[in-house]
């Protein structure tokens, strides 16, 4: 996509979440995600709940439930939770058959978590994160600490190269105390077929493709949204 300006790419984040925002209704549960673009839309329905909408939601990280709770929005407990209407989540990559990467921040566990249990499930994106074959951005997994040369071992067998997420020097430690390998599997021609391979590994949590999980993705563009679905 050339050189991004962050500025344009920032505009581009709080638009596409504004027109997500538009699925949400009164008394809605409405699944928050989290990262940069999420935060657009989390903190105006936080305006709007103080003037007056009346939603509960749950949240996809510590620091988006900080971010909602000092909005007002009242965050409901994850695990007893059957159903959500609508979540609003970014992603680090999509394709238009919706396809996704995400993770990027370490809260991919949760987000898969509310993206399942939702029935309306909307991504919102910057232009930057649309590509034609997932894969550039290396594929967040969570991993249970004592399964990491396990998991690491078999990530290799499935042609990936792993690197465990550090972050200022200290190895980044997820919301559910669990490590986040971020591993590169070049570009991938099948994510179906590596999702599943990914999901039987034990010790493995959670990985960054979100496959059949959107229902639509509202991309910015300029000043305009492509909504892909
Ligand atoms: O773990 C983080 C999430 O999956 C984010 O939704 C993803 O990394 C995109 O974040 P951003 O909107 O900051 O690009």
């Amino acid at each position: 996509m050339g050189t991004i300006d962050k500025t344009q790419q920032d505009a581009e984040k709080r638009v596409a979440a504004l027109e997500a925002i538009r699925f949400i209704k009164d008394g809605d549960v409405v699944g928050l995600g989290t990262g940069s673009t999420a935060k657009y839309a989390i903190e105006e329905i936080g305006k709007r709940v103080q003037n007056g909408l009346t939603i509960t939601a749950a949240a996809s990280s510590k620091k988006t439930d900080e971010l909602a709770r000092s909005y007002g929005i009242e965050i409901l407990d994850l695990q007893t939770l059957s159903s959500i209407d609508v979540s609003i989540d970014g992603a680090d990559e999509f394709t238009e058959s919706l396809n996704l990467i995400k993770g990027g921040g370490g809260a991919l566990f949760r987000e898969k978590i509310i993206a399942s249990l939702s029935k309306n499930r909307i991504i919102v994106a910057d232009a930057s994160k649309k590509v034609e074959k997932l894969g550039a951005f290396k594929v967040p997994i969570e991993v249970i600490p004592l399964a990491l040369q396990y998991v690491t071992d078999q990530i290799t067998k499935l042609r990936g190269s792993s690197l465990l997420r550090q972050i200022n020097n200290e190895t980044f430690i997820t919301d559910n105390g669990n490590y986040i390998i971020d591993a590169d599997f070049g570009l991938i021609d099948y994510p179906e077929e590596l999702a599943r391979s990914l999901n039987q590994i034990d010790g493995l949590l959670a990985h960054g493709l979100f496959i059949g999980l959107t229902s639509k993705v509202i991309m910015a563009i300029n000043n305009g949204v492509v909504v892909f679905e």
